[in-house]
């Protein structure tokens, strides 16, 4: 038995509340999809299952989720918690509501709560509607992002579009009573039908009272931020554990990749050029000829050896370039296609002796992890707040995979001067 299941939705929301939850106090082991095993570590607290459902159809998101459910159901998890971006990337069409309504109604469940905030990294969320830093969601670099623009940052709305239920709101005002006045705001709002409640939070105390207020929920979701709440209220009660040496980055090789054009990205690879070797993508080499690029860029990387800093493989790209590649090779289209590169460098850079990975962004860092076949990863250091080195834990293969607005400037370089092996 163990007390938290959390379903993720990507890979590097997974690595973040993972990382929050072990910081905190909780023992985790992290998986990559629903667990082929059935064998537990003994004293467990949490187990999270990265899924990569944020962007592909909806039916594939709810099934998959199910699935993860029913895994974490069939070995006794008490409670459960779905992880979706502090950013809540999803469309109108998008699978956060969908995956709610479902988990919802396979536990026969009327009521969860919505909670995307993590102040830590400037998500906050304030009468419904969420900021990025000074900035609304949709006034920031999200509504540029290739895959899941966010030009909407009023929760209740983008969550009515998405689900089959109502949506109501807990204000900051709540917040600040207490954990006592939230839970009797969730029990009216249940008595009125809402089903998803939007919760407001400035600060990590707001969270502590989420985390308390909810604690008789079965299922939660939100960001990492609210995980950060539960982790907290858990230790207070049965104690703190720590496993993270498990997790330590190995000695060997390592490379940086980046398939995220996020703002932040976008600085941390401009910030890294004049420190290591580094590679740009060429959009139509990864449409036309994968498998000769791939091998070529490998070799690339190879030759690099003996520079002090890893060799960087980026396809990250500015809003201008990418709106330019968008329209010339179609949106899709182009961001598979480097997602197909990548899938097929990885595992060739890892015959070739690469054991430190890198990597920016979230669908990116979910090919990384596939295209190597790791399926459980131990929860190591946290370098940035939510993302921390992990380590597969059949071989020695570290990681660290960076979402994609997370982490300061200088990350790429620290993630390798400060976690020595
Ligand atoms: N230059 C580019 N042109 C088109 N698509 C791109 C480009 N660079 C990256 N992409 C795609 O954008 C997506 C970025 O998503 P992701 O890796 O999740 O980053 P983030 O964490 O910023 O969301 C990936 O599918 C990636 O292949
Ligand atoms: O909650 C977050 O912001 C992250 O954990 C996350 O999900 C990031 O997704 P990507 O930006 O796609 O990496």
């Amino acid at each position: 038995m163990f007390y938290l299941g959390v379903i993720a939705d990507d890979f590097t929301g997974a690595t973040d509340i993972a990382s929050f939850l072990a910081q905190n106090g909780m023992s985790v082991i992290q998986y990559n999809g629903v667990p082929a095993a059935n064998n537990l570590p003994p004293d467990v607290d949490a187990v999270v299952i990265s899924l990569k459902s944020r962007s592909c159809p909806s039916e594939e998101a709810v099934n998959d989720s199910l699935s993860a459910l029913r895994w974490l159901r069939a070995h006794d998890c008490q409670r459960f918690y779905f992880k979706y971006c502090s950013t809540f990337d999803s469309t109108a069409d998008g699978n956060i509501g969908p995956v709610t309504d479902a988990l919802l109604t396979e536990l026969g469940e009327s009521q969860t709560v919505i909670s995307p905030a993590l102040p830590v990294n400037g998500r906050t969320v304030y009468q419904g509607y969420l900021f990025v830093h000074q900035q609304l969601l949709s006034e920031s670099g999200m509504r540029h992002h290739p895959v899941t623009p966010m030009r909407d940052s009023q929760l209740l709305r983008l969550m009515e579009q998405q689900a089959s239920g109502r949506a109501g709101l807990i204000p900051l005002a709540t917040l600040q009573q207490g954990s006592e006045a939230v839970r009797q705001q969730l029990a009216q709002l249940r008595q009125q039908a809402v089903r998803y409640v939007v919760m407001d939070a400035v600060s990590e105390d707001d969270l502590l009272i989420q985390a308390a207020a909810t604690e008789d929920m079965r299922l939660l979701t939100g960001g990492s931020g609210l995980g950060f709440g539960v982790a907290r209220h858990f230790a207070a009660t049965h104690g703190t554990k720590s496993d993270a040496q498990r997790g330590r980055p190995v000695a060997g090789p390592a490379v940086v990749i980046s398939g995220s054009c996020s703002t932040m990205t976008n600085a941390q690879v401009a910030r890294y050029k004049p420190q290591a070797p580094h590679f740009a993508l060429d959009i139509v080499r990864c449409l036309q000829d994968r498998a000769g690029y791939a091998a070529e860029i490998c070799r690339w990387v190879v030759e690099q050896g003996n520079s002090t800093l890893a060799p960087m493989v980026y396809a990250t790209s500015d809003a201008d370039k990418l709106q330019q590649i968008q329209q010339q090779y179609g949106a899709a289209e182009s961001s598979q296609a480097i997602e197909q590169l990548f899938a097929r460098l990885v595992p060739l850079l890892a015959e070739n002796g690469i054991q430190r990975f890198i990597v920016a962004g979230g669908e990116t860092s979910g090919v990384v992890t596939q295209s190597l076949n790791i399926t459980g990863l131990h929860i190591g250091p946290t370098i940035s707040p939510g993302i921390p080195w992990v380590r597969a834990s059949d071989r020695p293969v570290s990681l660290a995979l960076k979402s994609g607005n997370f982490g300061d400037e200088n990350f790429f370089a620290r993630a390798q001067l400060e976690f020595m092996p």
